[in-house]
C-alpha cells in the first residue's frame, strides 16, 4: 500500500485537527503562488487575451478530464461550471427529457435538500403530473419501477457516511428503463469511483470538499460518452453553444460534454481548483480508500472506548461508510463547538449529529489520538455545557 499522506503540501494551521475536509477542503500550499500568477500575469497583463493566451476558455474541459481520473471518467467526459446544485438540476432536467412517457424522479429523504430541492424546482416548471417521490434510503431499491424516469441519488450520505451501492442500483435503474443520475458530492477524492463501470448516465459533484478547490470552487457534470452528443441542456447558456462566438439568435447544442457547460467560467476559481488538483499527482484511490478506512476505525474504536455516551450514526461496517464517521449525542450542537474551541474542527447536522471527515492525504493516526483526547475531555467533564456554545449561531 503507497503513502498518500503528503501534509507537507496543505496549509493547515497550528494547532489544528481539520476533520471538516468533508466540507471545505483546506489550502493546498501552491495555490496562491498560481492565482497571484493568473491575477498578475494574466489578468492584469493579458486583459481579454488571457481567454486564449492563458487557456482560460479551456479550463472546464481540462479541469474536468483531471477530475475524471479520479472517479473512473473518461477524458473529455466531464465539465467542470457553475455550483453543484445547478448541475443537478442540468442532468435532471437531460435525463427527464430522456424518458418522456415516464414522470417520476425518484430520490431518497436523506439526500442534501438541495437535490431535492432543485428537483422540486423542477418538477413544478413542467407541471403535468411531473412528481418528486423521495423513499427510505433502504427502500430505493424495491422502489425503482417503470415509472420512474430518473433515479437521482447521492451516493455517500452527508449525516451519517452511509453509502448506497452504486454498481447495483444503477444496473436496477437500468433494468427498470429509468435514467440515472448520482451525486458525488462525498465520494470525489474520498472514494474509488467507477462511472464508467457503474453505466450511468449521469453523475455531478462539488471540488470544494475531498478536492480542495476552495470555497465557491466549480461544480463538475459527467455525461455518458455515448450521450454526450444527444443529451439536451437545459439551461441552454452561449457556452454551451456550438459556435458561442457567431452569436446566433437560437440555440444549437455544443459538441459533446461542451453543451453542458452554461457561461463564462469562474476563472480565478478554477485556476485555484486547477492547481488543488496537482496534490492528486500518483495518487491512487484505492490508497486513500485503505488509509481513510484505517483512520475511521482506529477514530471509532478510541471514541467508543473514550466516551460510551457518544452513539455511532454511520454504519459499523467501513464497507458501507464513506469517508466520513457521525456520532449521535443530543447535545451535539454544543459539544461540536467546544471540540472546535479546543482546535478539533469537525462540524454538526441535525438535529443530533457531530460529524467528523477523513482525509488521508493531511491526517494521520497521531492526529486521530489527539482529536480523539479532545472529544473525551469535552465529554467526560461536560465542557459542553456552556451557555456560549448553545446560542446556535453558526452558518456550517
Ligand atoms: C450532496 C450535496 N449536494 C448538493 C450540495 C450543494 O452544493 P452547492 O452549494 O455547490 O450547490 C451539497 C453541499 O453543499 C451536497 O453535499
Ligand atoms: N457548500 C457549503 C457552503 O457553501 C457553506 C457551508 C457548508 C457547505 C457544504 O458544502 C455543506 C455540505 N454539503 C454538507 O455535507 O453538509
Amino acid at each position: 500500500m503507497a503513502n498518500v499522506l503528503r501534509k507537507e503540501q496543505f496549509i493547515l494551521p497550528e494547532g489544528v485537527i481539520y476533520l471538516d475536509g468533508n466540507s471545505l477542503g483546506p489550502m493546498p500550499k501552491n495555490v496562491p503562488a498560481r492565482l497571484s500568477g493568473v491575477m498578475n500575469d494574466e489578468w492584469a497583463q493579458m486583459l481579454i487575451g488571457g481567454w486564449n493566451k492563458a487557456g482560460w476558455m479551456a479550463q472546464p474541459t481540462n479541469v474536468g478530464t483531471s477530475i475524471g481520473r479520479l472517479i473512473g471518467a473518461a477524458a473529455g467526459s466531464v465539465v467542470m461550471g457553475d455550483t453543484l446544485s445547478v448541475k443537478v438540476y442540468q442532468a435532471l432536467a437531460a435525463g427527464v427529457k430522456m424518458r418522456p412517457e415516464r414522470r417520476v424522479i425518484l430520490s431518497d429523504k436523506g439526500n442534501f435538500p438541495s437535490d431535492l430541492y432543485m428537483a422540486e424546482g423542477l418538477v413544478g416548471l413542467l407541471g403535468q403530473g411531473y412528481e418528486l417521490r423521495t423513499v427510505a434510503p433502504e427502500d430505493v431499491a424495491t422502489s425503482i419501477t417503470d415509472e420512474i424516469a430518473v433515479v437521482m441519488l447521492t451516493e455517500v450520505d452527508y449525516r451519517t457516511g452511509r453509502m448506497h451501492d452504486m454498481q447495483a442500483l444503477t444496473k436496477l435503474a437500468h433494468d427498470a428503463g429509468a435514467v440515472m443520475v448520482w451525486d458525488l458530492a462525498h465520494s470525489a477524492g474520498a472514494i474509488p469511483v467507477d462511472l464508467a463501470a457503474s453505466n450511468c448516465e449521469f453523475a455531478v459533484g462539488c471540488t470544494y470538499k475531498y478536492l480542495n478547490g476552495g470555497p465557491g470552487a466549480p461544480a463538475f457534470i459527467y455525461v455518458r460518452p455515448d450521450l454526450a452528443d444527444t443529451a439536451e441542456p437545459a439551461l441552454s447558456g452561449w457556452l454551451g453553444h456550438a459556435n458561442p462566438f457567431d452569436f446566433d439568435l437560437h440555440y444549437t447544442p455544443g459538441k459533446g460534454i461542451e453543451r453542458m457547460r452554461v457561461g463564462t467560467p469562474p476563472v480565478l476559481q478554477m485556476a485555484a481548483l486547477e492547481e488543488a488538483m496537482k496534490v492528486w499527482d500518483g495518487v491512487d484511490m484505492a490508497d486513500v480508500r485503505r488509509a481513510s478506512l484505517d483512520l475511521q476505525e482506529q477514530f471509532i474504536k478510541e471514541v467508543e472506548q473514550a466516551v460510551p455516551q457518544l452513539e455511532l450514526a454511520s454504519p459499523r461496517d467501513p464497507q458501507a461508510r464513506g469517508s466520513q464517521v457521525s456520532f449521535r449525542f443530543e447535545h451535539g450542537y454544543a459539544a461540536m463547538q467546544a471540540v472546535i474551541d479546543r482546535g478539533v474542527i469537525g462540524d454538526f447536522r441535525a438535529p443530533d449529529i457531530m460529524r467528523f471527515g477523513f482525509t488521508p492525504l493531511y491526517l494521520d493516526a497521531a492526529d486521530v489520538t489527539a482529536a480523539v483526547a479532545v472529544i473525551e475531555d469535552v465529554m467526560t467533564n461536560a465542557l459542553w455545557d456552556d451557555p456560549k456554545y448553545k446560542v446556535r449561531g453558526r452558518v456550517t
